[in-house]
């Protein structure tokens, strides 16, 4: 399994809002971040837990939940994965963040990199990557093939909407990784925009243009 689409009325709901055209920088980011938060939900529902114990109101000794072992850290693909990550960390407060900086070549279509700073201890965590345009999926793969290369061992990627091409080639490079998408898309066009999609998240993140 590599690609999940999470069917749910209210990331429908709130991906539809996404696509208006003149749609304000501030409702994107809000509906970004919102987006952000329900994938988290759902992709956090694979996590162990262990049993502990602890002191109970009444004095009583009660064996509870808690997260099992390894730690998380969000991962954003600079620039457009910032607009998700305030919804991912409500849910996972401590977690750590490492950036990955890569922007698309507008002609080649190719992830160019430009600066990384991951947590010293990636081989110890879950890495949950974050962007929310999954095109031809150069960028998530890179990024991938990064924290593996710094040895990290369990990857996750949240994501707002994919193209069957990206979400084709993700499977291909790298099917270990589960990737946690609100909506699948049609098809990329001839410049790489994914169809219907959105537009480029990053400049409407930004308003940038
Ligand atoms: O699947 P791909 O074909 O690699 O395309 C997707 C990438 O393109 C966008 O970033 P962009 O290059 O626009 O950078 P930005 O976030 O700085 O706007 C988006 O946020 C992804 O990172
Ligand atoms: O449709 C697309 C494709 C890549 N990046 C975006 O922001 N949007
Ligand atoms: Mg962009």
């Amino acid at each position: 399994m590599a690609i999940i689409e999470i069917k749910h009325p209210l990331l429908a709901h709130k991906v539809g809002i996404l696509r208006e055209q003149g749609i304000s920088t501030k409702q994107f980011r809000e509906l970004a971040s919102e987006v952000g938060n329900l994938l988290t939900y759902e992709a956090t529902r694979t996590l162990s837990t262990d049993q502990v114990e602890i002191t109970a109101w009444d004095g009583s000794t009660l064996s509870v939940e808690r997260i099992a072992g390894k730690k998380i850290t969000v991962v954003p693909i600079l620039r457009a994965g910032l607009g998700m990550m305030d919804g991912v960390l409500q849910l996972i407060p401590s977690a750590r963040v490492s950036v990955v900086g890569l922007y698309r070549d507008e002609t080649s279509l190719q992830p160019v990199y430009y600066f990384d700073k991951v947590v010293e201890d990636i081989a110890e965590r879950t890495a949950l990557i974050v962007d929310p345009m999954l095109a031809t999926g150069g960028s998530f793969i890179a990024t991938i093939d990064l924290l593996k290369q710094k040895g990290c061992k369990k990857i996750m990627g949240l994501c707002l909407i994919g193209a069957p091409e990206g979400a084709n080639a993700i499977q291909a490079a790298h099917p270990d990784v589960d990737i946690y998408i609100a909506a699948m898309d049609s098809h990329l066009n001839e410049l790489g925009y994914i169809v219907p999609g959105l537009g480029d998240a990053g400049d409407k993140l930004f308003g940038t243009r």
